[in-house]
C-alpha cells in the first residue's frame, strides 16, 4: 500500500500537495529523497529554504559565510532578532528544523569559494543561487556546468527581481548570457539600492517552485526563458532566451574552462566587498571622522555639503553650523550655489566616503575653472565611520 511507504504522519502533513493531480505519493517520496543547495542565506534563500523545507525536500544545505543583522530581519525571514549576530547558516537552519524536524539540514557556515564550491555542489542534486555578487555567480555557475547539476538562479534589487534556470538539458548556461562580467562600479547591491522583502519573497518562492518540479520530474518553467518581475507595477513578463552558445567559455563545443578560475579576479570583486571602496583623493585632501569631530568642537568656520540623497538624512545628521544637503546627482548643477555660500574650507560627507571624493575632485575642476583656489576635503568613512568612531547613537545603515 502507497501509505506504507510514508507512514501516515507525513501523508497527513504533505496532503494538501499529495492531493494534487500529477504529484501523488510517488511524487512526495522523490521530493523526501531529494537533495537542494540553497547558496546564500539572505533575502532569497531564506524563502526559498523555507518553502523547501514545508514541502519536505528531504535534504537541504544551506551556504553562507555572514552573519545575521539587524538591517536583514526586513526580508531574511528565517532569520530572528534572537539570531541577530548568529550565522546566518545556523540561524537558517534553526528555523527550518523548528518548521520540519524530518528532514535533514546542513550547514556550510563557510565562503564559497573555488577551493570549496566542487566538493559542496557534488552533494546535491539542484542548486539554488540566491547570492548577490557577481564572483560568487559565475563560480556557481562554472561548478554547476562542471557537475552537470541545473541552477536556480535568482536576483532581486528595489522592486525588481529575475529569475532563470541555467544549464537545463541543453539549455544555456549564465556565461553563454554574460561572456564576460558587468564592471563591479556600474552593480547595484540591495546595501546601496535598497529592496522590499516581498520582492526578494517573490523571487525565493518561485526559485523553490522550479527546483521542486524539476524534482518531481515536471518541466521547470524558466528552463529557456528569463522572468522578469517588476513589482511597483505588478507585471511578470518573460523573455525567451538565445540558446546555449557553441563558443561558450564553459558550456560549448572547446571550452576554455574545464576547471574553477579566479573569480575574483575575472570580476573584478568579491563576495565580501559590500561596496568598493575609493581611494580616489590623497589623504592630505581627506579628514577622519574624529578630526571632523574636532573641527566642531573648535566651531570652526567651514561648510559641508552632504551628499546624500534626501530619504537618507532621516538617519541623522552632522551637526555643522553651515549645512547643505545636495544629493551627488544634482551636485554638479549646484557648483554655482555652493560657491556663492561657501568658506575657505568647504567639505563633503555622504554615506560611506565613495561619493564625497567624486564630489571633492569634481567641485576642485570647477573652482579651477573659475581660477580660485579653496580647501576642500572630504570625511573618510562618511556618515559610516561617524557613527562607528565618533556617535555610536548614529545608526549603522
Ligand atoms: N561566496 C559566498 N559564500 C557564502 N555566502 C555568500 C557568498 N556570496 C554571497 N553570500 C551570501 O548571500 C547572501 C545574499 O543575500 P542578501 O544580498 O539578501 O544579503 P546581505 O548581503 O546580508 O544584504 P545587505 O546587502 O543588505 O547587507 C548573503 O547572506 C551573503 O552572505
Ligand atoms: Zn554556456
Amino acid at each position: 500500500m502507497e501509505s506504507e511507504t510514508i507512514g501516515r504522519q507525513a501523508l497527513e502533513r504533505y496532503s494538501r500537495q499529495i492531493i494534487l493531480p500529477g504529484v501523488g505519493v510517488e511524487k512526495q517520496l522523490l521530493l523526501a529523497k531529494s537533495s537542494v543547495l540553497v547558496v546564500g542565506c539572505g533575502g532569497l534563500g531564506c524563502p526559498a529554504a523555507l518553502y523547501l523545507a514545508a514541502g519536505g525536500v528531504g535534504t537541504i544545505g544551506l551556504v553562507d559565510h555572514d552573519t545575521v543583522e539587524t538591517s536583514n530581519l526586513h526580508r531574511q525571514i528565517l532569520h530572528k532578532e534572537r539570531t541577530v549576530g548568529m550565522p546566518k547558516a545556523e540561524s537558517a537552519s534553526e528555523s527550518l528544523s523548528a518548521l520540519n524536524s524530518s528532514i535533514e539540514v546542513k550547514t556550510h557556515n563557510i565562503l564559497f569559494d573555488s577551493n570549496s564550491a566542487l566538493q559542496i555542489i557534488s552533494d546535491y542534486d539542484i542548486i539554488l543561487d540566491c547570492t548577490d555578487n557577481a564572483a560568487t555567480r559565475y563560480l556557481l555557475n562554472d561548478a554547476c556546468v562542471i557537475l552537470k547539476k541545473p541552477l536556480v538562479s535568482g536576483s532581486a534589487l528595489r522592486f525588481d527581481g529575475q529569475l532563470t534556470v541555467y544549464n537545463w538539458k541543453n539549455g544555456p548556461c549564465y556565461r553563454c548570457l554574460y561572456p564576460s562580467p558587468v564592471p563591479a562600479t556600474l552593480v547595484t547591491n540591495c546595501a546601496e539600492g535598497g529592496v522590499l522583502g516581498p520582492i526578494v519573497g517573490t523571487i525565493g518562492s518561485l526559485q523553490a517552485l522550479e527546483a521542486m518540479k524539476i524534482v518531481m520530474g515536471m518541466e521547470p518553467a524558466y528552463g529557456d526563458k528569463m522572468l522578469l518581475f517588476d513589482g511597483e507595477l505588478g507585471n511578470f513578463r518573460s523573455i525567451k532566451l538565445r540558446p546555449k552558445q557553441l563558443n561558450c567559455d564553459v558550456c560549448g563545443e572547446n571550452p576554455k574552462i574545464s576547471e574553477l578560475i579566479d573569480y575574483i579576479a575575472f570580476c573584478g570583486s568579491g563576495p565580501s566587498d559590500k561596496e568598493e571602496k575609493l581611494a580616489l583623493l590623497p589623504l592630505n585632501k581627506r579628514l577622519s571622522s574624529t578630526e571632523y569631530k574636532q573641527l566642531l568642537d573648535q566651531s570652526h568656520d567651514h561648510l559641508l555639503i552632504d551628499v546624500r540623497p534626501e530619504n537618507q538624512l532621516s538617519f541623522g545628521k552632522l551637526p555643522a553650523k553651515n549645512y547643505l544637503n545636495i544629493p551627488f546627482e544634482k551636485l554638479e548643477k549646484s557648483f554655482d550655489l555652493i560657491n556663492e555660500k561657501s568658506k575657505e574650507v568647504v567639505l563633503f560627507v555622504c554615506r560611506r566616503g565613495n561619493d564625497s571624493q567624486r564630489s571633492v575632485a569634481a567641485f576642485e575642476k570647477y573652482l579651477a575653472t573659475l581660477g580660485k583656489s579653496l580647501q576642500v576635503k572630504d570625511i573618510i568613512g562618511g556618515m559610516h565611520s561617524w557613527s562607528l568612531e565618533v556617535d555610536p547613537s548614529f545608526p549603522i545603515y
